[in-house]
This record gives structure tokens, sequence and C-alpha cells, in this order.
């Protein structure tokens, strides 16, 4: 039996899901973060559970050819990203190889032409930073990988310019905003008013550091400023400016903490996937449909009843439908999808309905399409895994899945996301 902090060498394999190289000693997976397949690295083992090892690379034996310097020098430091090592064609071609291997799993094949949209670094327009303070100093930046360690950041590639040109003052703010060795969350959206920043910790914000934090907010030109304390109801604290976005041609006023696609550009290649599929159909449904970021686009092609559990995305879309005298072409209406999926008679009127649930996917809502007779539909995933299972059962009830476009829309990390057509043959 191997020595757990042994140090061996290892030839990887694969990456595996989460982007790690896979190798196997003793009969056992190990699992090498920032190895490439085909390298021979030296690694330390640990136990992961299971029948398995986590490899601590501490040598590069043989290099992969495909293995790059990484762009960022935080690379590997940072758990903000995970694959930056890997030359742009192999990681591409492997994030490809990674929606086939999952779809095959359930037995389904990736339809001719599944083409693959890649979004470039500098346009992710949402980020969660981390913050805490400890001996006066505040720390701000991204979590190191699977730890609580915070990397400071002064720049980062993915970000837009408007997210990254905050920085500075966003710093300034945790550092007014939180007490000694409190720590935070600080949810940062790039909306077409400037920064929305939601603080997630552990407490209130006293009324004694309250007049800072405004100021802080100030000047570092935020739109809005909001405090959540635990999984209480968040606090508008600063409103400068209402934070919007557009979707189709309709401005959104966005609900604090609301769901938004991270990038501009995969918002916009993910919009032109479901529009394409959908094509023509008189009503649609848009299941999961947040503040309406294909609601919007879609009721250009017909009438459209969105549908979502967050109560304050369906009145943000059900205000701009009013502002825009949409109403008659998109309906709104708050219902929790997985404990009361829409039934086979309520989904009766729709010619077409995409879904775009959360990574846990829309099983209750699949099982109630396959009962139906919808004739088309549209599902956006961020999650293959659960779109395979999903996607079997409408397979199942008779469906084939026509077309598949992927949407790399998480630069350098192993997230992918991705638009199907399933039509009812
Ligand atoms: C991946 S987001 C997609 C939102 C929207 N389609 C977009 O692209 O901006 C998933 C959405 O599902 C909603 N959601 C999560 N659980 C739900 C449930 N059980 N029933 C209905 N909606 C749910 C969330 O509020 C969120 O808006």
């Amino acid at each position: 039996m191997t020595d757990p902090a042994a140090l061996v060498d290892l030839t990887i394999e694969s990456l595996g899901a989460q982007g790690d190289g896979i190798a196997r000693h003793d009969g056992k997976g190990v699992f090498v973060a920032y190895a490439l397949p085909g390298e021979r690295v030296r690694a330390r083992l640990s136990p992961k559970g299971g029948n398995a090892f986590t490899g601590r690379m501490q040598e590069i034996v043989t290099a992969s050819p495909e293995r790059v310097v990484p762009p960022c020098p935080l690379f590997a430091r940072c758990g903000g990203c995970g694959l930056q090592h890997y030359s742009l064609p192999a990681y591409r071609a492997w994030k490809q190889q990674q929606v086939a291997t999952t779809l095959g799993q359930r037995g389904i094949d990736l339809p001719a032409g599944t083409g693959m949209v890649t979004v470039e670094a500098g346009n992710r327009r949402r980020a969660v930073f981390a913050a805490r303070k400890e001996r006066g100093e505040i720390a701000f930046g991204f979590h190191a990988a699977m730890s609580d360690e915070i990397v400071p950041l002064d720049d980062c590639l993915l970000l837009t310019p408007g997210l990254s040109a905050g920085l500075g003052g966003l710093r300034q703010l945790a550092g007014v905003a939180l007490a000694e060795k409190q720590a935070a969350d600080i949810h940062v959206t790039d909306s077409l008013a400037g920064l929305d920043v939601l603080v997630t910790t552990d407490g209130d914000l006293p009324m004694g550091r309250r007049q800072a934090v405004i100021a802080a907010a100030n000047a570092a030109g935020l739109a809005r400023l909001s405090w959540q304390h635990g999984r209480r109801q968040p606090e508008p604290i600063v409103m400068a400016r209402v934070p919007q976005m557009r979707f189709g041609d309709i401005l959104v006023d966005l609900p604090i903490g609301s769901f938004l696609q991270p990038s501009a550009e995969g918002e916009a290649a993910l919009v032109a996937a479901v529009t394409t599929y959908v094509g023509k159909a008189r009503r649609i449904a848009d299941l999961y449909a947040g503040c309406g970021t294909f609601s919007f686009p879609l009721a250009k092609i017909g009438r459209v009843l969105a549908v979502d559990a967050a109560k304050p995305a369906i009145a943000a879309l059900a205000a701009a439908v009013n502002r825009a005298q949409l109403s008659g072409r998109v309906e709104g209406m708050a219902r929790d999808l997985e404990q009361s999926p829409l039934p086979p008679p309520d989904l009766k009127p729709f010619e077409a309905v995409v879904f775009d649930p959360p990574r846990a996917g829309a099983e209750m809502q699949a099982r109630m399409l396959a009962k139906s007779r919808v004739g088309k539909v549209v599902a956006v995933s961020c999650n293959p895994a659960s779109f395979a299972r999903d996607a079997r059962i409408l397979l199942d009830a008779g469906f084939a899945l026509e077309k598949l476009a992927i949407v790399n829309q998480f630069v350098w990390s192993a997230h992918v996301e991705l638009v199907a057509l399933l039509r009812r043959r």
C-alpha cells in the first residue's frame, strides 16, 4: 500500500470535469491540479476519500506540448481560473469533448454541426470578491483554490474594464465597512448605470460606520450599494442611479442580487441560439426566465409567458413590460417550477418552451414536458450533467436532439454553457 505522503511519478491520462489532471496509482485515481494530459509529473499524495488520492504537484518531469505560460501572474495561487496553462485550441477541444462525454454517458450523441462560441477574457461583468479585516488591514481579492485564504487583487484579466477600474474603490469600501475579523462577500455587477454592489456578511451595517460607507460608495462612483446580513432581506444603502440592463430593446431595473449572465457576449450568443432554435412560434413559455434575458428578445417572435421563482425578478420584468407597453406580449408569473412544474394542460397553448434552470436542472419540468404535446423545447444549461439527465427524459418521450450550441463563456474555467433544440418527432 502507498504511503500517502510519498512522492510518486504519475502519467496524466486525462482532465477531469473540474479541470484537474487524472492519473492512476495503485489502482486508484489521482487528481492533480494544474497537470495536463500526457504529462509526467512528480506529486505528493494525500487521501481524497473514496477510492482516490489528491496529488500535489511538486515537479513537471515531462511537460505537454500544449502547456503555455499562463497570462496572469496570480494563476495557480488565485482560485478564479483553473486552466490558463492549457493552449487555447486544446482547451477549447477539451471543453467540447467534455460535453460529448457527459452526454454520451446518457446515450446521447452530439448532433452534427455542434459548434462552440468562445467569449474572450475581459468580458466578465459579474464577480464575487472576498474581503476580510485582520489587525486593521483589509484583504480583498478572490479566494485561493479550495481555501479561505484571500489572494489580493489589483487587476484581473477576466473582468470588464468597468469592474477592473472599480477594484480600488471596492477595497476602500470594504476597509471602512468591515469590523475587525469580519469577512464579507462583495457581489458586483457592471450594469449600464455603473457598479451595482451587494455586501453579504454576518452582521448589520452599524450606524457608526454607515456615513463612512456611504462616503466610500460615493467616492467609488457606485450606482447602488446594498447590504445583506446572513439570509435576511438586503437593505439598499446608497442608490445614486438605478442599475439597469437591456434585454432585447428593453431596459430592466435589476433587483438587488439578481441573476445575470456573466458576460454580455455570452448572453448575446445564448440569445442568438435560443431565438434561432425557437424559430417561429405564436406562443412561447420562457421557464426560469430571470428578469427576461430571453423573454424580451423572444417577444419579437411571439407572445411570451416568463416564469421564475424569484419574485423580485418577475416584478422587475413586469415593471419593464409596463414601461415599454408590452402587456399582452410578455406576461410574468412567479412560480417555483421544481415544486410546481407547469403541467400538460398549462403547457397546451405553447408551441415552444425555453428552459434555463440553475445547475440542478429542470427534472420535474422535463417530466411534465415529456407528457405534454409541446413540439419544440429549447434547453439552456450551465451543467451538461443535469442537461443530459433532463434531455434523456425528453428523448425517451419521443423528442430528438436536433441542434446543440456550446457557449464557452466561463473563460479559463472548466464550466460550459449550452443551448439545445429538442423537437418532438
Ligand atoms: C440560470 S438562471 C437563468 C435566468 C435567465 N434565463 C437568464 O438567462 O438571465 C436560473 C433562474 O432560475 C430561477 N430559479 C431557481 N430555482 C427555481 C425554481 N425552483 N423554480 C423557478 N425558477 C427557479 C432563478 O431565480 C434564476 O432566475
